[in-house]
């Protein structure tokens, strides 16, 4: 890389002159990592030339208002990754396009029909159905002994939980062979495009391909877009399941005069768009049990189980009784923001910003993962203490730039509805129901915390744990 601001000393207006070719090695496999660090030392606001791209990064919540709410407009554009120009999915998909009216109207249906609170209210059983079989899976696992791998389970109950919020049915039987190949297929998706790719640095790369990262997303995309149309057919077919009582998103996009110009390409990969991004709360459900494991904080917690009684399952309701549960997503999200840059954004023309000029057709990562772990704003940064939220009206949807899990302005998460209901009902029936321990006997200072960098930020080494019933 090549630096070309550094703290206190302001670029002056105009743009700003090009370096030549940096390197990204520096940058290493925990780039979030390293880029906080640089910015300790050069400051919240930082322009780095990564290869023949300019990469301007923010790392302090007061930047990150600057950027995402004050100038949102002139920062909110995508830099698509070329791994998603496989199957054009960048032309199509909610998550690339423009803010331009193509976006608008796919926005407008995910805002006020698919993730509205009366939409999520109306299909909420089908979700808890979804949880129950989770429990039922961890309490035979707790007859035997067996720990349960935290991420699989929580990966095949997500699944299935998106599937009937869409489908209103199972992909699949979650312990089937194609239930195995879709996770492999979607984590496939997930892994390709998280990994660093040369031809996004050096475009001039872009035929060769050098690292195969497209070819294989063509692979990919192709049998999950297969797979979507075919249900999607069925679906047609059988006709609405509004005679069942509920609305699913096929529902929706079928019917409603929102929803008329929208065309079945787009409907297809608005499914692919909703299953990846839907299953990026699995790390945070992940995570949320490591550091419960660890520091047993739920358990010590007076305003726990006694509210709700133990075993029973945490409803959406229940939730609005248990504020420690809430506390404890809430610290989740800001030590393991599980897109620790949100998805990046690009500006199409020089904006000033605090007196730096970022120049066009620069990418802009909001380092996250560093806001929330800012000392300035959070005492004793790395200690997980939901408690600290417990005074606190921290709002993690996009109105307080120290927290930003879910990116805030107009891009941000429209999932973040059903993100905030799905996890604590998630995590809530998991804590209530047992008490976990370690495999093996290994005591809480064994449990290896390493974070993976990729797509979403993982937790390096599985978590397995043993339910023990309560
Ligand atoms: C813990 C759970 C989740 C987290 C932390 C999360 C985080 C994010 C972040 C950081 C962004 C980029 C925001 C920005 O650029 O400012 C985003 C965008 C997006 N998320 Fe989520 N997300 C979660 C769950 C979901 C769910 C459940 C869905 C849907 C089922 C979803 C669908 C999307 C989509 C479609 C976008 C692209 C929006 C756009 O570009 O206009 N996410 N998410």
């Amino acid at each position: 890389y090549q630096l070309l601001s550094s703290k206190g000393k302001r670029l002056p207006p105009g743009p700003t002159p090009l370096p030549l070719i940096g390197s990204l090695h520096l940058l290493g496999d925990q780039p979030h990592q390293s880029l906080a660090k640089l910015a300790k030392k050069h400051g919240e606001l930082m322009c780095l030339r990564l290869g023949f791209i300019n990469t301007i990064v923010i790392s302090s919540a007061a930047m990150a208002k600057e950027v995402l709410q004050k100038q949102d407009l002139a920062f909110s554009s995508r830099m698509s990754p070329n791994a998603v120009h496989a199957h054009d999915q960048f032309k199509y998909s909610v998550v690339w396009l423009p803010v331009a009216a193509r976006w608008r109207s796919l926005r407008k249906v995910l805002n006020s029909n698919i993730f509205s609170g009366n939409r999520l209210d109306a299909n909420q059983h089908l979700r808890c159905r979804k949880v129950q079989e989770l429990i039922a899976y961890c309490r035979k696992s707790s007859q035997t002994g067996a720990a349960v791998d935290m991420g699989r389970a929580a990966f095949r109950t997500s699944l299935n939980l998106l599937s009937n919020t869409i489908f209103s049915k199972d992909l699949t039987d979650p312990f089937s062979d194609s239930a195995k190949e879709f996770k492999e297929l979607v984590w496939n998706i997930m892994l390709e495009a998280g990994k660093p790719n040369l031809v996004d640095f050096y475009p001039a790369l872009e035929k060769l391909d050098p690292q195969g990262i497209r070819k294989r997303m063509t692979v990919h995309f192709g049998k999950v877009i297969e797979l979507f149309s075919g249900l999607i057919n069925e679906r047609t077919e059988t006709g609405k399941t509004q005679m069942l009582g509920t609305t699913d998103v096929i529902d929706v996009l079928s019917d409603s005069k929102e929803t008329r110009r929208i065309d079945r390409t787009h409907i297809e990969r608005l499914c692919l768009d909703l299953f990846v991004g839907g299953l990026t709360h699995i790390n945070t459900l992940v995570w949320a049990m490591a550091d419960h494991v660890r520091t047993r904080k739920y358990c010590k917690s007076r305003l726990t189980r006694t509210v709700i009684g133990k075993g029973k399952f945490s409803t959406k309701q229940n939730i609005q009784r248990l504020p420690y549960l809430r506390c404890m997503v809430k610290e989740t999200l800001r030590i393991h923001p599980p897109v620790p840059f949100l998805i990046p954004r690009k500006v199409e023309q020089d904006v000033d910003v605090c007196g730096y000029t970022v120049p066009k057709n620069s990418q802009v990562f909001v380092n996250a993962w560093a806001i929330g772990r800012d000392p300035e704003t959070w005492p004793n940064p790395l200690e997980f203490k939901p408690e600290r939220f417990m005074e606190s009206e921290v709002d993690m949807r996009g109105r307080d730039f120290e927290l930003i899990p879910f990116g805030a302005g107009r891009r941000i998460c429209p999932g973040v509805t059903l993100a905030v209901r799905m996890v604590p009902v998630m995590l809530g029936s998991l804590l209530n129901s047992f008490d976990w321990k370690l495999e093996g006997g290994a005591g809480p200072k064994d449990l290896d915390m390493e974070e993976k960098f990729g797509i979403t930020l993982q937790k390096a080494l599985p978590l397995m744990a043993v339910p023990i019933p309560l």
